[in-house]
């Protein structure tokens, strides 16, 4: 069971496999308030729409990485780990706020709506931190098949087992991880390097969801059943 009521209410769209990144209806981004700190601006107000039954089933494997593309993905990445724990926040916290339902696996704030409470919330902080360190070590190994291969493994193997988090999850954060980059570094992430970022994160989902039928992870789809 993965979407509630609100999730259905819902009108955005998210299709990794279809290349449409809007990550949901609240927009909360990181600006520059007058202390140079960055702060979350609610921009809309919609609800979370999850995707559809099948829809996101049949994501084909994008092909590899092209040097140019790796090197796209390698400079822009630079800039955003550089405001590691700030991107790192603000992508889970639209993350959570445009997808409720996504909140269920975090005992500490699963009942927090908020999204400066959220952003304050110790488990959050450390879930984004270990989500910018997986994927800055993703980044750093994308000449290196084996490495990539294995911290997959590692993080498929515990969110399907441990946390037991439905892998359609996985693909929603990266349209959230696209959105948001796109949004904050508009300079770095032009249409080109999102291309590029495009095919990374839907590698990771394809990755992902290998690592769930390994592991026997009986419902791939993405039914609310
Ligand atoms: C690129 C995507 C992600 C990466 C790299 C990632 C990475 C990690 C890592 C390294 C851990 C700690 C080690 C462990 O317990 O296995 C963790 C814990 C966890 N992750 Fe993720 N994660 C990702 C996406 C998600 C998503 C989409 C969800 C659910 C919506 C999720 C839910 C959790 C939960 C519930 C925990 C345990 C938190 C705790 O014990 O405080 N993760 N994740």
């Amino acid at each position: 069971m993965i979407s509630s009521n609100a999730d259905h209410k819902a009108s955005s769209s998210l299709a990794l496999a279809q290349h449409r990144f809007s990550g949901g209806e609240q927009r909360f981004s990181l600006r520059r308030g007058k202390t140079g700190n960055r702060i979350f601006k609610k921009d809309t107000e919609k609800m979370e729409r999850m995707p559809g039954e099948g829809e996101l089933d049949h994501l084909e494997r994008p092909s590899p990485l092209t040097e140019k593309e790796r090197m796209m993905i390698q400079d822009s990445w630079s800039k955003v780990y550089e405001n590691c724990d700030d991107v790192g926040v603000a992508i889970l916290v639209r993350l959570f706020v445009n997808f409720p339902s996504s909140k269920q696996f975090f005992s500490q704030f699963k009942h927090i709506e908020e999204p400066e409470e959220l952003a304050r919330s110790t488990q959050l902080r450390k879930h984004a931190h270990r989500v910018m360190n997986a994927l800055n070590t993703l980044v750093e190994s994308l000449d290196n098949a084996e490495k990539v291969a294995s911290v997959l493994q590692m993080v498929g193997k515990a969110h399907a087992l441990r946390h037991k988090v439905e892998p359609v999850y996985f693909k929603i954060l990266s349209g959230v991880i696209l959105e948001v980059l796109g949004e904050e570094f508009p300079q770095v992430v032009t249409p080109e390097v999102a291309a590029a970022w495009t095919k990374v994160l839907a590698t990771v989902c394809c990755g992902i969801n290998a690592v769930y039928e390994e592991v026997g992870w009986s419902k791939l789809s993405t039914s609310t059943g």
